[in-house]
């Protein structure tokens, strides 16, 4: 690596100030995408970057996906799987997978990247200290053959009903920084339900207060129909791209969580591409943010 030019080191030290000061002690909720987590060298940036926040005094929690590393482990095990509305269809054997995948290895990768740079992470997830009970998710579709509308059953998806903060502002207010696999038992028993992890970060961030939100994923933000990247949009603008199909699948969660975290007052709420440089940290602490922000 070659060495900084000073007056570089201190033009970034001098711009990041006040915005370490504009998020002091305030909680960040950062949902890390199965997509943004490919390659090595981003998770470790990623993982710096979280380990950073905590230590200047702001107060990161991730909240993570999985999806494609839950896809790969259905295939091997030979279990088909399709999405509908964005979301995975999810049978007893699929819902086992999917929390053996996402609070067993990617949730303990996580925490092990945030601690080999330094910070101190703890690997949760909505079933611990009841933090997150679900109920089940119906979604209607319309079949691209009968153009008829049907309501689809997705089996054991859920969405939060109930987000319980106490095990998180325990952890929030020590020096340990929440990672959080998106499962949850039912609202009335132990049953585990499968959360889309946008819709589970938006849930917590709409719970903790969270400053910011911050949807990490593998592409520059929201596109438009030529595949340019749209720097801001309204929730009525983003409710019109659903609607008219530009924004589709894996997008669609991703998008109403915004408008979700916006309706309940979380300021600053940004898609944007995990994979590039400190995207944690540019966004949060200089001016060079880049993605979609979702405004009201
Ligand atoms: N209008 C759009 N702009 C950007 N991405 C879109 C759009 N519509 C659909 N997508 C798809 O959404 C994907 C991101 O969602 P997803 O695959 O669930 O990511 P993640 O694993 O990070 O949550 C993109 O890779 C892209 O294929
Ligand atoms: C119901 C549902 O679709 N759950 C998701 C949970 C993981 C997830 O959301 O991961 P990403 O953020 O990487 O897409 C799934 O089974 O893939």
């Amino acid at each position: 690596m070659t060495a900084a030019n000073p007056h570089d080191t201190a033009r970034i030290l001098v711009e990041a100030l006040p915005y370490m000061q504009r998020y002091d002690a305030a909680t960040i909720v950062v949902k890390y995408g199965g997509h943004a987590m490919g390659d090595a060298e981003a998770a470790r940036w990623f993982a710096q970057d979280v380990a950073i926040l905590k230590e200047v005094g702001i107060n990161p929690v991730v909240v993570h996906g999985g999806g494609p590393q839950i896809g790969a482990m259905l295939d091997r095990l030979g279990i088909k799987s399709e999405f509908k509305a964005g979301l995975r269809v999810t049978d007893q054997a699929t819902v086992e997978v999917v929390e053996m995948i996402l609070a067993g290895s990617i949730n303990k990768n996580i925490v092990a990247s945030i601690n080999a740079e330094g910070g101190r992470a703890i690997g949760l997830s909505g079933k611990d200290g009841g933090m997150v009970a679900a109920r089940k998710v119906t979604r209607s579709v319309i079949d691209p053959e009968s153009k008829i509308e049907e309501v689809v059953d997705l089996g054991f998806v859920g969405e939060p009903d109930r987000v319980d903060r106490t095990v998180l502002d325990w952890v929030i207010a020590s020096d340990l920084i929440p990672v959080v696999a998106p499962v949850a038992s039912a609202i009335d028993g132990p049953q585990t339900y499968n959360v889309n992890a946008d819709t589970f970060a938006g849930a917590i961030a709409g719970a903790v207060g969270a400053k910011r939100l911050l949807l990490l994923t593998d592409v520059p933000g929201v596109l438009d129909k030529d595949r340019n990247l749209i720097d801001q949009l309204s929730v009525e603008q983003a409710r019109r791209l659903i609607a008219d199909g530009t924004i589709s699948g894996g997008m669609i969660p991703k998008v109403e969580t915004c408008i979700y975290a916006v309706e309940r007052g979380v300021e600053g709420v940004v898609i944007l591409d995990g994979k590039t440089p400190h995207a944690v940290l540019i966004e949060l602490l200089t001016e060079g943010g880049a993605g979609t922000l979702i405004t009201r």
